[in-house]
């Protein structure tokens, strides 16, 4: 598996600071007499299998809480039926929730009425979808336009607007073709701008790019990347592909069977599994790809403190392993002009083999 994970850091770190999204006690259950679940810890508890058997539901959502952070891109991952596309509708009540609390800046979402939800689902969190409708007979530049249309905006400042966005996702010179004359992924960049051009606070991806081919998914994977490090917007991604999710998230929420097994940083879900599922799901990534230095450091001492290369917190143990090797002795860890720890060949390929290694007492762990 190539991972090649860029070395970034997280744009937000701050877990103080009020969240975009923040989701309580969420339940989706579809079926009959549906909200008698959430409310019967006796039916609550049983398996979905049994859920079925005895009441005639499915619980596609079971009893979910998190917060999407501002300006971070929260990736929703799991298996086919786990769960993931009945969540992220639930956020803007696409999906009616059954239980549960969801608010976006502090405002309750379950107590808006028609005209604030589409007020929500236009400005504030717009939905990337993989299948997204693009009209044939409209130009590239009308259809990613069509958004400020119904907004009731004029012409020359919509199709001033659309200009500027259809260049931002790369698709500059293209502006009168038709969706036919483009390919997948010229038409999966169409379905960004048009999302983009309302300048939502929140962008929600729906498996936008499962249907590419593998190459084509990594270039808008990386568009998605220069997108948000450009512009810092806060992102909700749904994918059941691991690599995606541990190239794109700053933290992943894994789902299973509806609820959610581990929510962390790709480092925290590969390097300490929350059970044998996530254990398993991890198993083939490879770690120095995505676990970064701070877990292989051990305190610098003063002779440390000139020598070797340096490297910052945030680089991965594949990158250090260079540094290591082309230097032939250990690297420093260097967080804004500061020697915060070292890290030598044997700590290193300690990350490698999943030993545990000195920083694996993660401090700022809890934290997060
Ligand atoms: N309208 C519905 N009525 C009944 N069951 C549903 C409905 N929509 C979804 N489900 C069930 O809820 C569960 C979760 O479905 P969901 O589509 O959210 O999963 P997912 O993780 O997004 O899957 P995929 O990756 O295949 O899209 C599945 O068991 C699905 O069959």
């Amino acid at each position: 598996m190539a991972l090649a994970a860029p070395t970034r850091k997280p744009p937000n770190d701050d877990s103080t600071e009020a969240p975009v999204f923040a989701v309580d006690g969420l339940w989706k259950v579809f079926g009959p007499k549906a909200a008698r679940v959430p409310a019967d810890p006796e039916l609550a508890a049983l398996s979905p299998a049994e859920l079925r058997e005895r009441a005639g539901c499915t619980a596609a959502v079971r009893d979910v809480s998190f917060d999407v952070r501002k300006g971070e891109v929260f990736v929703v991952m799991g298996l086919s039926g786990s769960g993931k596309s009945t969540l992220v509708r639930c956020l803007t009540r696409l999906i009616e929730p059954t239980a549960g609390t969801i608010a976006i800046d502090g405002e309750d979402v379950r107590a808006m009425d028609k005209a604030r939800l589409r007020e929500l689902r236009r400005h504030r969190a717009a939905m990337v979808f993989q299948h997204f409708g693009l009209l044939p007979h409209r130009t590239v530049l009308d259809n990613v336009a069509y958004g400020l249309q119904i907004q009731g905006i004029g012409k020359a400042e919509r199709r001033e607007r659309a200009a500027e966005v259809v260049a931002k996702v790369g698709l500059e010179g293209m502006e009168q073709r038709r969706p036919g004359q483009l390919s997948g992924g010229q038409r999966q960049r169409v379905g960004l701008a048009r999302a983009l051009v309302v300048d939502p606070e929140v962008l929600l991806f729906d498996e936008p790019f499962s249907a590419l081919d593998p190459l084509i998914r990594r270039d808008m994977q990386e568009e998605v990347i220069r997108l948000h490090e450009e512009e810092g917007r806060t992102m909700v991604f749904i994918t059941h592909d691991l690599q995606e999710a541990l190239r794109l998230g700053d933290r992943i929420a894994l789902m299973r069977d509806g609820r959610v097994v581990q929510l962390g940083t790709p480092e925290e879900i590969v390097g300490s599994p929350a059970d044998d599922y996530v254990r398993d799901f991890v198993r083939d990534v490879p770690r120095e790809q995505v676990m970064t230095v701070r877990r292989a450091m051990r305190p610098a001492s003063e002779e440390d403190a000139g020598n070797g290369p340096a490297v910052p917190p945030e680089a991965t143990v594949a990158e250090a392993i260079e540094a290591v090797a082309r230097a032939g002795a250990p690297a420093r860890v260097v967080d804004e002009g500061r020697c915060v720890g070292v890290v030598d060949s044997d700590a290193l390929l300690g990350v490698v083999a999943g030993v545990a290694a000195p920083g694996d007492a993660d401090p700022d762990a809890e934290a997060r």
